[in-house]
């Protein structure tokens, strides 16, 4: 698939062109990773005001808890602007925990789900207290049960069911199907309350389910929903009552040509569900992360070199798959756009590559570009499971990141350096 030569930014309204050059909301770009270096991430304090915007609009007043699943990106700054807003938090980890402690998250607005809770993550959380444990297997209800009595706290708690629901996304990002690792099998999960209920140290408070990521119908939400409903019928009758229903998160972004989910339709749909089904009281929990970040963001390249060959054309990039791993992990496809769009060049066909020794290191291919060595380029729609999800692949420093607000820029995270890499390694005598 090819792009147009220099398009708009797609699907981020905080990005524009303006004076032929791109800008952040007031920020020129080029400047900016020309004082910065690159590679450089670029997050938009609006975009993420935005999007959390949309979120309240649809919610209308009604008893929905946001917790931000903050895996998307876990810089300080955008978990305090969250923070400030109100969010509460999806955590995944001891790590993200203390983050979001230390951006002055409420604690009674966390949800903490995950596999693979380790004994001190759980201590952490419940010293934390924390709204509610996503339980996801038998095995972590015994350990809760343990830590919880241990430690004379009670572990409030929600079973991840997974409802068997096909979200129709990338296989490595469906997480509602029998085959994943995810949840506890619908078609057990009334036994398994039945036991968790008569655990001590625990407190069942909740159901949940999270079927995956870059969802764009509602379809399978309320595929989904409707199953956990039927679930919440039978809890009943065994007199089991809850307090919430988590749906987690998924809501797809516009990357190319997908269609976003707007937060509208999904509540739309489930508010009405949940009227017909007699179940309104309940609170909704929802748990989003990309749509919240993903289009607030760009990650800011410079072309190192131009490498025509018989086959393809290569522009080498300072960005790689270690910076923004999404084109190698899922194929996906981001946007690339000029910074500075040039006139003065032909435009030809580029694959985009990095400097990491890996044939998958790749970030965009086949785009037709006027592009000259030293030019900057933008990698589009850089604000979720980007940075997150760097490493440092090849001894490569992780990149800066930036948010700007109107027309100022804060450094957020400066960029790592050869020290900090080297940090807490050891040589043998
Ligand atoms: C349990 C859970 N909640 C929330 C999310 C956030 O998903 P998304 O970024 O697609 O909204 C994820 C990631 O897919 C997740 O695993
Ligand atoms: N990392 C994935 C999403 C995974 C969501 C986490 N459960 C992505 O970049 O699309």
């Amino acid at each position: 698939m090819t792009s147009p030569v220099s398009s708009e930014p797609v699907g981020q309204p905080h990005f524009h062109y303006a004076n032929g050059q791109l800008h952040a909301e007031q920020v020129a770009l080029e400047p900016l990773a020309r004082q910065l270096d690159t590679p450089l991430y670029v997050y938009s304090r609006a975009a993420l005001q935005a999007a959390w915007t949309r979120y309240q609009d649809a919610i209308a007043g009604r008893d929905v808890l946001v917790c931000y699943g903050m895996k998307a990106n876990s810089n300080l700054a955008v978990l305090a602007e969250f923070a400030r807003l109100g969010s509460g938090f999806d955590i995944v980890s001891g790590g993200e925990l203390a983050r979001v402690l230390a951006a002055g998250g409420d604690p009674a607005r966390i949800v903490f789900s995950g596999v693979g809770k380790k004994v001190w993550e759980i201590e952490a959380a419940l010293t934390a207290g924390i709204k509610c444990f996503n339980a996801e297997s038998d095995a972590e209800l015994e350990r809760l049960s343990a830590v919880a009595t241990r430690t004379g706290q009670t572990a409030r708690v929600s079973l991840r069911v997974n409802p068997d629901v096909d979200a129709q996304t990338h296989p490595y990002i469906s997480t509602g199907l029998r085959d994943n690792k995810f949840g506890i099998a619908i078609e057990r999960a009334r036994e398994v309350y039945r036991h968790a209920v008569s655990l001590p140290g625990l407190e069942v408070v909740g159901l949940d389910c999270h079927i995956g990521s870059q969802i764009e119908s509602v379809a399978p939400y309320l595929d989904a929903l409707d199953k956990l409903l039927d679930l919440i019928d039978a809890l009943e009758t065994d007199g089991v009552q809850l307090h919430h229903l988590d749906l987690g998160g998924g809501l797809g972004i516009r990357y190319e040509d997908e269609t976003a989910l707007p937060p509208q339709a999904l509540l739309d749909g489930v508010f009405e569900r949940l009227q017909q089904r007699g179940r309104s009281h309940l609170q909704l929990v929802l748990e989003p992360g990309r749509s919240l970040v993903g289009n607030a963001g760009v990650l800011l390249t410079e072309v190192q070199y131009l490498k025509p060959t018989e086959a393809r054309n290569f522009a080498i990039i300072d960005a790689a798959m270690n910076d923004l791993i999404r084109p190698a992990l899922y194929q996906a496809w981001h946007g690339v756009l000029p910074v500075t769009p040039r006139q003065d060049e032909p435009a030809q066909t580029w694959d985009l590559v990095g400097p990491v020794c890996e044939s998958g290191d790749w970030l965009a291919r086949q785009r037709v570009l006027a592009i000259r060595q030293g030019d900057l380029l933008a990698i589009e729609s850089a604000g979720a499971y980007a940075m997150a999800m760097a490493c440092n692949y090849n001894s490569r420093n992780r990149p800066a990141e930036v948010m700007v607000d109107g027309a100022d820029f804060h450094i957020i995270r400066r960029r790592e350096t050869l020290e900090d890499q080297l940090r807490g390694e050891s040589i043998l005598p």
